[in-house]
This record gives structure tokens, sequence and C-alpha cells, in this order.
């Protein structure tokens, strides 16, 4: 199966590796034309923009920051827009709200193309094994054409009906995340600050209900100051700000998910927004105690 595939970041680098190496032929692109170079020594071919990535192949994978992101590479010049038509797929895997994912959709589907969303659940380590869970909706056709390169890229696919659904799920699933991520974050300096050491927090949390991979896998380079981006803090923060938009939208109440995003733009505002997202530890720890404490 031969595909495209826009956007060679983190998560767009370690799938499209994934596919070649299972066999697939891939055309890449990516804004920054040099991160191209990598692929290419692995056997991928390269376009020199999304509109020939779309014109060689008939299914075309995208993997992109966000929102204005994904709009710019399907409405912008040389974009998809201007050679999709006839039957050819496009599968935008980028985590974006459901307007940005319907108004590609409507724009597609107008010029005779199809459209799949596509976000994925897990980070750099899962996409390298093929371990991502994949939350698509819209053309259900599209999903099962596509479903050799999707059991590659994932451990699972889900499909969710309706374009939107996909989006949805990732940003309900990323509120979560980062909230969880927070309380994470000020137990560990609570309990260095309590005269705790946190190596024996993470011993307890992992033999108790609240044990999950992601305290397992991020808490030992956290207590070590260690955030080597898998997941980058200003997409969570993204993520934190489309789903309390989406609860905006549906009257939600989300004090906990407000709360988190806050800590995320202080953050960014203390320059961590390219680390992992477990930097917001940083900026806990950053609160300085009073000298002494009434
Ligand atoms: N990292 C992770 O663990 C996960 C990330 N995601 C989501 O996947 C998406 C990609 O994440 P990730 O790979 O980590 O992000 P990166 O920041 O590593 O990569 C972003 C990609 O988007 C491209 N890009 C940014 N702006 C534009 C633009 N205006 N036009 C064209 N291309 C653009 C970048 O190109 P360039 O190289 O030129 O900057 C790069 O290829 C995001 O939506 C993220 O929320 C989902 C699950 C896990
Ligand atoms: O979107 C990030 C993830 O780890 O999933």
């Amino acid at each position: 199966m031969e595909v495209g595939f826009l956007g060679l970041g983190i998560m767009g680098k370690a799938i499209s590796m994934n596919l070649l190496r299972h066999g697939f032929k891939v055309t890449v692109w990516n804004r920054t034309l040099s991160k191209c170079d990598e692929l290419v020594e692995h056997g991928a071919s390269v376009a020199e923009s999304p509109a020939a990535v779309v014109k060689k192949c008939k299914y075309t994978i995208a993997m992109l920051s966000d929102p204005s992101a994904a709009l710019a590479v399907v409405f912008g010049k040389d974009g998809i827009l201007e050679h999709i038509s006839g039957g050819k797929g496009y599968i935008d895997m980028s985590t974006v709200d459901a307007d940005t994912s319907s108004k590609i959709f409507e724009a597609i589907t107008k010029k005779g193309g199809r459209f799949l969303e596509a976000p994925v659940s897990g980070s750099k380590k899962p996409a390298e094994d093929g371990q991502l869970v994949i939350l698509t909706a819209g053309e259900q056709a599209l999903y099962e054409e596509v479903l050799p390169a999707l059991n590659v890229i994932g451990k699972k696919s889900f499909y969710l009906g309706q374009v939107g659904n996909g989006a949805k799920m990732k940003l309900v699933v990323n509120m979560i995340m980062g909230s969880m991520m927070n309380a994470f974050s000020e137990g560990l300096v609570l309990a260095g600050r309590s005269g705790l050491d946190p190596c024996v927090l993470l011993d307890v949390l992992d033999l108790g209900g609240i044990a999950n991979p992601m305290f397992r896998l991020k808490g030992p380079a956290m207590i070590q100051g260690s955030h080597s981006p898998a997941f980058p803090l200003k997409h969570q923060q993204k993520d934190m700000r489309l789903a309390l938009a989406l609860g905006d939208e549906t009257a939600v109440s989300m004090p906990v998910a407000a709360a988190a995003n806050e800590a995320f733009k202080k953050a960014r505002s203390m320059g961590l927004g390219e680390l992992d997202f477990s930097a917001v530890y940083e900026s806990v720890k950053a609160i300085e105690p009073p000298s002494k404490i009434e």
C-alpha cells in the first residue's frame, strides 16, 4: 500500500518510520524540508508540497501540530485542496477541535475527496512501536480501506461515527490526562516539602488503585528534573484549551481542567512549552514556600 505522510514532528516521524518498516511505500512532506532526510535514508520518497503528495498518493495521512497547521496544509497555497479529487482519501491524525475537522471534511468532500479524522492516544514510544489508540470518525468506507495502515500504526482503532466525534473523544481523553499530570506534580512536590521521599511515593502509587502507565513512566524522570519532550507541553496546553472550549459549548463545568490549563499556561510563560508536558512539575516546584509557615 502506498501512502503520503504530511508532518514529520515527534509523532509523524515515528509513525512514518513504522509504516516504512512494515513495507509501506511512503511519500513524505514536512514544512521544514530537512526533516525529510532521515525518512529518505529509510526508503521514503519526498514531495515538494502537500498538493504534490496528494497528487501522487491515493491515501494521505497528516500529523500536524494544531488547528492552524491542519487548516494551512489543506487550504493554503500548494495545499491538499489543489489536488484532492476522485475518491482520494485524506486522514488527519492531528489533535484538533471538531470545528476544524468539520471545515476540512466539508472542503475535501466538496472537491470529490474523502475524509477520516483519526487523532491518536499514546505518545512517542507507542508511535514508534505501533501501539497507538486511534480514534477515527468520518467516512466508514475509507476507514475500512485504510485499516491495513491503521493496524500497523495502532494497537486498536475505534470508529466513532460522524466527523467531530474523533476530535471530541481525543480532547476528553487529553483533558483528563492533563488534569492528572497536574495532580501528580502537586503530589510529588507536596511529598518532598513534607519531608517524604518522592521515589517512595511512586512505589506507593504504583501498588494502589490509581497506578497507571503515565505515573510509572514519567515519575522517575520528573523527580530527576528530566523532561525530554515526548508530548510537548505546548500541545497539552492547546488540548486543554480546546477541551475547555468544548466544555463551554456543552455547558459542562470543569474547574479542575480550568486550573490545569492555568498551570500549563504558567509553564509556557516560564519557557517550558517545548519540553515534555511533565515539565508542569517545574512550575509547581518553582512556587517557593514562605520561609516560615504559620
Ligand atoms: N507527541 C505526542 O506524544 C502526541 C501528540 N499528539 C498530537 O499530534 C500532533 C503532532 O504532535 P507532535 O508530533 O508531538 O508535534 P511536533 O511539534 O513535534 O510536530 C508538529 C508538526 O507540525 C508541523 N507544522 C506546524 N505548523 C505548521 C504549519 N503552519 N504548516 C505546516 N506544518 C506545520 C511541524 O512542521 P515543522 O517541522 O516545519 O515545524 C511538524 O511537522 C499534535 O496535534 C499533538 O497534539 C497526539 C498524541 C501524542
Ligand atoms: O496526546 C498525547 C498523548 O499522549 O496521547
